[in-house]
């Protein structure tokens, strides 16, 4: 069985493969203060639940933009499961060209997404990652990585109202009823909420103006299904393209 790791910046998500089968998967917060013993006693307890043992796990992949976090996990790799894990970044085979001024800025997760939609839709895409920043990513029809955008996320661009403004409260990320709201709850949801579909509509709007190979739009992430109803450009949600796009990695090295 294969363990796949991605490191974002509010959560760990796992996933094991069996063969070409996600058989199990969690999500865990990200803690940059946890140590490899602590993630360690983590993972045990989820795998224990499952009933699956460390012992089943042949290979291991992980993406990070988490640097303190890649080194923690690459320590737990070898401490309990006696395995040197492979780690999406330099040295790392993806089979995709990136169009970027530095390759090794580019955080691997947008990598990992952009392979993954490749692999499965075989056309031009515009992947979305609603993650805690949202990330637009920009495959043209050779199957190259041509760039994208960072957005601030939905959740930190709800806790900056928040944080700034003394007479806003923290509020839950949700479609309001109307976008003329009638309280400072949905007032905050109106701005968020539709703000985001607009932003989300007019960067895609852009970039299928500027790359003009008539991409299809597919989105994932935590909150790419809230967005997605309301979008009039995203086509597809795929709950697990990261997850995906590490075990197509993993099978372009082992
Ligand atoms: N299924 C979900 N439903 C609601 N909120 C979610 C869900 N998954 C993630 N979130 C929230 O969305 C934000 C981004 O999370 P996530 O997609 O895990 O980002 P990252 O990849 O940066 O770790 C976080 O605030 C998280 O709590
Ligand atoms: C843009 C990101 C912060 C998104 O991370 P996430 O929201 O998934 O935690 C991450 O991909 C990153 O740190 N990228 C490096 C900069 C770049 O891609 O150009
Ligand atoms: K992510």
């Amino acid at each position: 069985m294969l363990l796949v790791i991605d490191v974002g910046n509010s959560n760990i998500v796992l996933g094991i493969y069996d063969g070409d089968t996600l058989i199990r998967d969690w999500r865990v917060s990200t803690d940059k203060s946890k140590t490899t013993d602590e993630y360690g006693i983590l993972f045990h307890e989820l795998f224990h639940l499952a009933g699956i043992a460390f012992s089943n796990i042949k290979d291991i992949i992980v993406s990070s933009v988490v640097p303190t976090l890649t080194g923690v996990l690459e320590r737990l790799a070898k401490q309990y499961f006696n395995t040197t894990p492979y780690v999406v970044g330099p040295g790392i085979k993806t089979g995709m060209p990136i169009h970027y001024d530095n390759p090794k800025e580019v955080g691997a997760d947008r990598i990992v997404n952009a392979v993954a939609g490749f692999e499965k839709y075989r056309t031009p895409l515009i992947i979305i990652d609603f993650g805690t920043a949202t990330t637009f990513d920009y495959v043209n029809k050779k199957g190259e990585y041509c760039g994208g955008a960072i957005a601030p996320g939905l959740a930190i661009s709800m806790e900056a109202l928040f944080q700034k403004a003394s007479k806003l409260p923290r509020v839950d990320i949700a479609r309001p009823p109307s976008i003329i709201a009638k309280n400072t709850v949905n007032s905050m949801q109106a701005g968020v909420f539709f703000g985001y579909v607009g932003l989300v509509d007019g960067i895609v709007q852009r970039m299928k103006a500027e790359g003009k190979d008539n991409p299809k739009v597919i989105a994932t992430g935590g909150l790419a299904s809230l967005i997605a109803p309301e979008s009039t450009t995203i086509e597809h949600v795929d709950e697990f393209l990261t997850l995906e796009g590490l075990r197509i990695i993993y099978l372009r090295n082992k």
